[in-house]
């Protein structure tokens, strides 16, 4: 069997790391794995955890680390077959040192994009809030205007996607940010780009990953003839 793939990417807000993961998803049949989703998923199904972070989620506060270790790791363990990419997650340094016990990652992946451009964009942003499904205007809008593509109900802005609450909210990503960025650094594992277009950083997170992916594919294959 190939070696399973492990990929984390981060970002600030808007700088593309749904639809970047998707991508991969798509491309390398990785499976995505978004944080948000899933909180949103434990939302619904009313779990305990779930209960707790809609409190934190509402006021726009991160949700705990204990809370968010407590319901990510059992399920990253439970995907021993699948490569996957994990999207939203470690957003702290706590996070980032539960995960490396847990697992090894191959690739983590840092979107740096010009503030003008996130600006732009979440000022565009558009989320159907029961599914997280998020549009854009201008990048992909949906069907009808306002409206969802999938269950027809009303699509919302989210406060802090103004333009004025970015500074601040790009602020503490950075600050949180920080310590993670440089603990995958000394790993060796980080891989930084920087543009304000996805389709022009897109054919060098491509070409990253073709490369990891195949030569660990042919050193495990290596390993299982040897
Ligand atoms: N790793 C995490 N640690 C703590 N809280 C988290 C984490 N991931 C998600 N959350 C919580 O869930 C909410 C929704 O997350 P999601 O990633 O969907 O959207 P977001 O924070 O608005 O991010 P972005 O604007 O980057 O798309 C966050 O605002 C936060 O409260
Ligand atoms: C990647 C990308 C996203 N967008 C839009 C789609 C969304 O409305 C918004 C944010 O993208 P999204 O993928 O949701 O970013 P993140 O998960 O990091 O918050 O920007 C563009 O306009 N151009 C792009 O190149």
């Amino acid at each position: 069997m190939s070696k399973l793939f492990r990929a984390v990417i981060m970002g600030p807000p808007g700088s593309g790391k749904g639809t970047i993961s998707e991508r991969i998803a798509q491309s390398f049949g990785l499976q995505h794995l978004s944080s948000g989703d899933f909180l949103r998923e434990n939302i619904a199904a009313n779990t305990e955890a779930g209960v707790l972070a809609k409190t934190y989620i509402e006021k726009r506060l991160l949700v705990p680390d204990h809370v968010m270790t407590r319901l990510l790791l059992p399920r990253l363990e439970e995907m021993t077959r699948h490569s996957w990419i994990l999207d939203g997650f470690p957003r702290t340094l706590a996070q980032a040192e539960a995960l490396s016990r847990a697992c090894e990652l191959d690739v983590v992946i840092s979107l740096n994009i010009p503030l003008e451009t996130l600006k732009e964009r979440l000022r565009h942003r558009w989320i159907h809030p029961a599914s997280g499904r998020v549009y854009n205007l201008c990048f992909n809008p949906p069907r009808m205007q306002g409206v969802d593509d999938i269950s027809g109900e009303p699509l919302i802005q989210h406060e802090d996607d103004r333009p004025e609450a970015l500074v601040a909210r790009l602020r503490h990503y950075k600050d949180v940010a920080k310590p993670v960025i440089d603990l995958y650094k000394a790993k060796n594992i980080l891989h930084t780009f920087s543009d304000t277009d996805t389709d022009r950083i897109w054919p060098h997170i491509s070409s990253l990953l073709n490369t990891k992916i195949r030569t660990d594919q042919s050193s495990a294959q290596r390993a299982s003839t040897n």
